[in-house]
């Protein structure tokens, strides 16, 4: 299955839409941890070209429905971050929208599904009410600033302190997801050490695809240990990557990357793995540029 072909097109009767693109962490580093509870990170963090789709008509009240390959479950309630970041933007005000969202990302899953369509949600209704960005969109959750960005970032921060990076040198990705949640904060609780090592000061301009790979081996998810203890199967994930150029974790999990030179290789892969675990979400395409 190809990313971009994943992707739902806008539909037909929407005033406009936007992608909200799957956030993968190439890198998780978690260097402290602040007095509130929240971590440090160190990561770097790319988008990939498969995504869910949000589309808004003009309308009196603010509505919100979902469909797509992946809705089951979605809240359409306040629960919804596309409607937390509507009201967050319309700031009582009253305005209306009718909002659709295509849900393809698997939630709950370390590639900041509900993180991108908020921040999609804040891109677009920004336009259609002509209202600006609000300041604080991390109120939302830690991934919508990095949500809010295109091309590759190093986020710092509890995910507020944002670094544009120069553009990594073609990449291809699969993506898969075994179908367990596994909830962002008890996979930090579980975390022993919360004090580990930062990336490098600076991080390199990749002349080509083998140095991206040579960095990235040096690196970490710090996350990955404690949400493998907790569903083994992201392991399994692992293992069934374990011939792209590198295999990690996302995020706190459970979705798992890897990462090819090419798009033959990384379609081969997404199907093998397709055939062989048939309860998988499983994906590929590129990382996007920009
Ligand atoms: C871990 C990361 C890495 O990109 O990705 P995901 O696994 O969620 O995709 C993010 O930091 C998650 O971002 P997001 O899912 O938006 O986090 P929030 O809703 O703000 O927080 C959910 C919970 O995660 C924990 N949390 C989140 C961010 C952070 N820097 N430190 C934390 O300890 C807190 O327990 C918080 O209550
Ligand atoms: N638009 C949305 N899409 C998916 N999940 C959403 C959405 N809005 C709210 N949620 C809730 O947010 C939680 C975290 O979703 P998500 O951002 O995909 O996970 P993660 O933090 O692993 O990246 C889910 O458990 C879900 O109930």
């Amino acid at each position: 299955m190809s990313f971009l072909e994943d992707a739902a097109p806008a539909s037909p009767g929407a005033a406009a839409s936007r992608m909200a693109w799957a956030k993968v962490n190439l890198t998780l580093h978690c260097t402290g941890q602040r007095a509130d509870g929240y971590h440090l990170l160190d990561s770097l963090v790319v988008r990939a070209g498969v995504g869910d789709a949000l589309h808004v008509v003009p309308a009196e009240d603010l509505s919100l429905t979902v469909s797509g390959t992946r809705a089951e479950g979605v809240p359409t309630d306040a629960r919804n971050l596309v409607l937390q970041a509507a009201e967050m933007l319309d700031a009582g005000a009253g305005r209306g929208a009718a909002l659709h969202l295509e849900k393809h990302l698997p939630a709950a899953a370390g590639i900041g599904g509900g993180s991108a369509d908020a921040a999609a949600a804040l891109d677009l209704l920004s336009a259609h009410w002509g209202v600006p960005l609000p300041a604080d969109t991390a109120r939302l959750g830690a991934d919508v600033p990095v949500c809010l960005t295109r091309g590759p970032q190093r986020m710092q921060g509890v995910g507020e302190v944002l670094t544009p990076l120069s553009a990594l040198p073609p990449c291809q990705m699969v993506l898969v997801n075994p179908g367990v949640d596994v909830p962002t904060p008890a996979v930090f609780s579980a975390l022993s050490d919360k004090n580990q090592p930062p990336m490098p000061d600076v991080i390199p301009t990749f002349a080509g695809f083998s140095d991206l790979i040579d960095f990235l081996r040096e690196q970490r998810n710090d996350l990955a240990a404690p949400a493998i203890a907790r569903e083994p199967v992201i392991a399994s994930c692992l293992e069934a990557l374990s011939d792209a150029a590198l295999a990690r974790m996302s995020g706190s999990g459970a979705t798992c990357f890897g990462l090819y030179a090419n798009a033959a290789q990384a379609k081969a892969a997404a199907h093998r793995i397709s055939a062989a675990a048939l309860h998988w979400w499983v994906a590929a395409g590129p990382i996007l540029a920009a």
